[in-house]
């Protein structure tokens, strides 16, 4: 499958060094930007003699340079989004924090690649803890490794920002396990950086490697089996360029993680293949590792398994009780605990509305699957009332084959035996996912995005709804419409699940939907806001191609 959509090229700018081997520093970023289709720009910092193994010498440009090169892109035009990487020295790093802080809002979102050392095990920049400072407390999105991150968060210890902690000296030069990790993550958070993306490959004590992405009130964690052995460099350029990359074609930045982190995988998979390949016929000794070109991903496999963890709780939505539970084993959730699949596999048009009477008009058109969504504040419901019209919609359902979900109230749901649950995101933080499946209720889950999705997939649920498509009335989204080209790549991701679209659907786009192969179509104002709603559905129906 192509790449979701392509129109005139963003445009990223590049700040940091050039690698002669073109493994890693600036080269790899443009070679990463062009196979992702955004167009870089780059603004040099230094210049390095570099191999794969060794690295011999590194010159810093001039500050004028720096500035000049600043200015001529900045007459242009502005990019969507700016990847730092190898800062030389300090009047380097204010030149940029200056020019930072003066960018006009909007402003570009700001990527930093705090490299410290090169892979090629040279020294690459010699920052003071006072530009450090600076720097972090500007950018958006820092993207240590464990020992960067240990270093990074070795400068606020013992200052009197990091009074909040206690572990203090024991993280100052290294970080261990995962507490380790969140505990330097929340230094850093606390001393003005904005969010930070601890990458996993250097945290051997993980059994997979996990990218943590920490903001002040959100924790992500982001899984990929351990790769052994690797002997690919710049990935921790190609991860934050990715990121710039997705950011710049307009993914939010949990998707652009998501996307970067496969975007990362594939390269590893592509060029471990071809260098195994090339050992065949030459000494592996003599024959570097390079990286290969792996496109946008669209390969269900190399996205990570995607943990939320709410402000340091564990509970079921992971399926885990200890960090390391969520750290390391939630890759194993769906194999182990499946929802029971739904009864009808035929596609159909799925109604979303407000009331048992609603669902007693709609049963003879033969409706397979409807949902009773009752929102709270937009109607005087309490909970007695709410229960009384579940036990009726249940009861008017009950020896008909129509499939009735229950929006949000996961226990009433229970308690009156209804065929499913239909939960948000958020609600995944409280309703207890054990208690709905081991009643034996099928489970549908909303998702706006990749991350949402990957999150999803490890509950397995009964179906993943995927929103919103196009703009709709119905509800004040905080997510921008997916459109036709994101559901179809959706879908694929969601392998065999079956997926529910909805979000602003109506009879004049559903055949497009449907051609997504979405499974079902959820829909509430073209049915409940059209004159006739039995004709609606069947019109639905009809156009969608799921009846002749
Ligand atoms: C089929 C289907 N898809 C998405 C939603 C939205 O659910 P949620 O995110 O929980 O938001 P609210 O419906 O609670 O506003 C849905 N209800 N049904
Ligand atoms: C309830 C709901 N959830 C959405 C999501 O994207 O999660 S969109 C939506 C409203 C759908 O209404 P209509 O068909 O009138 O556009």
């Amino acid at each position: 499958m192509s790449e979701p959509e392509k129109a005139c090229s963003p445009i990223v700018w590049c700040v940091g060094g050039s690698d002669s081997s073109g493994g890693a520093g600036i080269t790899r970023d443009l070679a990463t930007l062009a196979d992702l289709g955004v167009h870089g720009c780059a603004i040099v910092t230094l210049v390095s003699a570099q191999s794969h193994y060794a690295m011999t010498s590194s010159k810093a440009m001039q500050l004028s340079l720096i500035n000049e090169q600043w200015q001529v892109l900045a007459a242009e035009a502005l990019p969507l989004c700016i990847k730092i990487g190898a800062i030389a020295n300090d009047a380097q790093a204010k030149v940029l924090s200056t020019r930072i802080e003066m960018l006009s809002v909007p402003r570009p979102l700001i990527v930093w690649d705090p490299v410290l050392f090169s892979s090629s095990k040279g020294a690459l920049s010699n920052l003071s803890k006072d530009v450090i400072k600076q720097l972090l407390r500007v950018v958006d999105l820092v993207t240590p490794n464990t020992h960067e991150l240990a270093s990074l968060a070795g400068i606020f210890i013992d200052s009197e920002i990091d009074n909040a902690f206690e572990t203090k000296s024991e993280i100052k030069s290294e970080v261990k396990n995962n507490r380790d990790v969140r505990h330097a993550a929340k230094t850093l958070i606390n001393s003005g950086a904005k969010s930070v993306l601890v990458k996993g490959g250097h945290a051997r004590w993980q059994h997979n490697a996990t990218d943590t992405y920490f903001t002040d009130s959100e924790e992500i964690a982001f899984s990929q089996p351990r790769v052994h052995h690797s002997e690919l460099r710049g990935t921790g350029c190609m991860q934050a360029s990715a990121i710039a990359a997705f950011v710049a074609k307009g993914y939010s930045i949990i998707d652009a993680l998501t996307l970067a982190n496969a975007y990362v995988k594939n390269v590893r998979d592509v060029s471990s293949s071809s260098y195994s390949q090339s050992s065949l016929t030459g000494s592996r000794q003599s024959v570097p590792q390079v990286p290969r070109l792996a496109g946008f991903p669209t390969n269900r496999d190399a996205f990570p398994t995607v943990a939320f963890i709410k402000s340091g709780a564990f509970n079921s939505v992971d399926g885990c009780k200890t960090e390391s539970d969520v750290f390391d084993k939630h890759h194993n959730e769906r194999r182990e605990k499946p929802f029971l699949p739904l009864s009808h596999t035929k596609r159909g048009i799925y109604p979303v509305v407000d009331s048992a009477d609603w669902i007693e008009k709609l049963l003879p058109t033969g409706v397979e699957t409807i949902q009773l969504r009752i929102k709270e504040d937009i109607s005087p419901w309490d909970k007695a009332r709410i229960s009384k019209e579940i036990q009726r919609a249940v009861a008017l359902t009950k020896s008909t084959s129509c499939q009735l979900f229950i929006n949000d109230h996961w226990q009433l749901a229970i308690e009156h035996g209804a065929y499913g649950v239909h939960l948000g995101q958020e609600d995944l933080f409280t309703a207890d996912i054990d208690a709905i499946r081991k009643a034996g209720l099928r489970l549908g889950v909303s998702t706006h995005g990749y991350a949402e999705i990957q999150r999803v997939k490890s509950l397995a649920p009964s179906y993943i709804a995927l929103g919103h498509i196009f703009a709709t009335k119905t509800k004040d989204m905080p997510s921008q419409p997916q459109g036709i080209d994101r559901l179809k790549h959706y879908v694929d991701l969601c392998g065999g699940i079956p997926t529910v679209a909805i979000g602003g659907i109506n009879k004049n786009r559903c055949k497009a939907v449907a051609d997504t192969g979405a499974t079902h179509i959820a829909v509430v104002t073209a049915i409940t806001e059209a004159p006739c709603p039995h004709a609606a559905y069947h019109t639905l129906q009809k156009e969608a191609g799921f009846v002749e």
